[in-house]
């Protein structure tokens, strides 16, 4: 087995990076691996106790809160998403970003596509949506509406440093972040172990350039 080998079921998160460093000959891993990574990186978060869990989620909660929302104006416009039980963070940094002054958009899904966008007010006005994800019942933007955002957070199951992102599988992301502003960043909020140096990359995926992560907070990586 390669250290690359997204079977190999690394049980820590010291296993889940050393599994994501480069092959000897600096190739990058199989695009078509891409569902055993996912698979991967799932069992670690569903192994992690509930202790850990929230304490991830309070480190990220207050990174965000210091090192991205003390930098942005009132009344800016992001994009973010309504994190699920299985995804890094909760509730807090959306009703933070409020909290701050800022026009917080969050996806609505349809059909695999570039995503629309409806602006979140509060936990309570969330409905059930596709996929078993909450989302805001209206109205609905255009998938233009993520060009009037300064900042964009990006879900992801893990990040390498090279900015390449393993979403969900829907290929929604890869189709949205084209129509973002230039300038904008984006971001990913992954934990620890969800940092890898390397992923598998086809050729309509979109690199990020900054992660969020609960032990080093905010930071910027390679888009290269
Ligand atoms: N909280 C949150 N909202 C989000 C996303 C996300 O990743 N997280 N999305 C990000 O795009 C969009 C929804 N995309 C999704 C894409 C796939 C699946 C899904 O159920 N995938 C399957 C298996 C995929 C595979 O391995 O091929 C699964 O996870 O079991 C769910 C949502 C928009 N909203
Ligand atoms: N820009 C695009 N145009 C057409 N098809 C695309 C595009 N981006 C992704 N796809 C298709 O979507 C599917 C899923 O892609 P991928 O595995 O990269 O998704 P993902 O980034 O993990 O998902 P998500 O963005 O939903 O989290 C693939 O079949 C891929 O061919």
């Amino acid at each position: 087995m390669s250290s690359n080998d997204p079977h190999g079921g690394p049980s820590s998160a010291a296993a889940a990076r050393q599994a994501g460093r480069k092959h000897a000959d600096g190739a990058r891993p199989a695009a078509v691996d891409k569902h055993e990574w996912r698979r991967r990186f799932r069992a670690l978060r569903a192994a992690a106790t509930h202790d850990a869990l929230r304490a991830e989620a309070d480190a990220l909660a207050a990174a965000w809160r210091t090192e991205i929302l003390t930098t942005l104006p009132w009344g800016a416009t992001i994009c973010a998403y309504v994190p699920t039980d299985a995804e890094p963070g909760d509730m807090r940094m959306l009703e933070d970003a409020l909290a701050s002054g800022l026009r917080v958009l969050v996806p609505v899904t349809g059909a695999p596509g570039p995503l629309s966008w409806a602006r979140y007010t509060g936990r309570g006005a969330l409905r059930p949506a596709r996929y078993g994800l909450l989302e805001p019942p209206g109205p609905v933007l255009a998938p233009s509406a993520i060009a009037e955002a300064s900042l964009i957070l990006v879900p992801a199951v893990a990040v390498d440093l090279h900015g390449v992102r393993l979403g969900r599988g829907g290929g929604y992301y890869d189709r949205t972040l084209p129509a973002a502003a230039p300038g904008a960043s984006m971001v990913c909020v992954v934990g620890d172990g969800e940092l890898v140096e390397e992923l598998p990359e086809d050729p309509h995926d979109v690199r990020i350039g900054m992660v969020l992560t609960p032990g080093e907070g905010a930071f910027r990586i390679a888009r290269e």
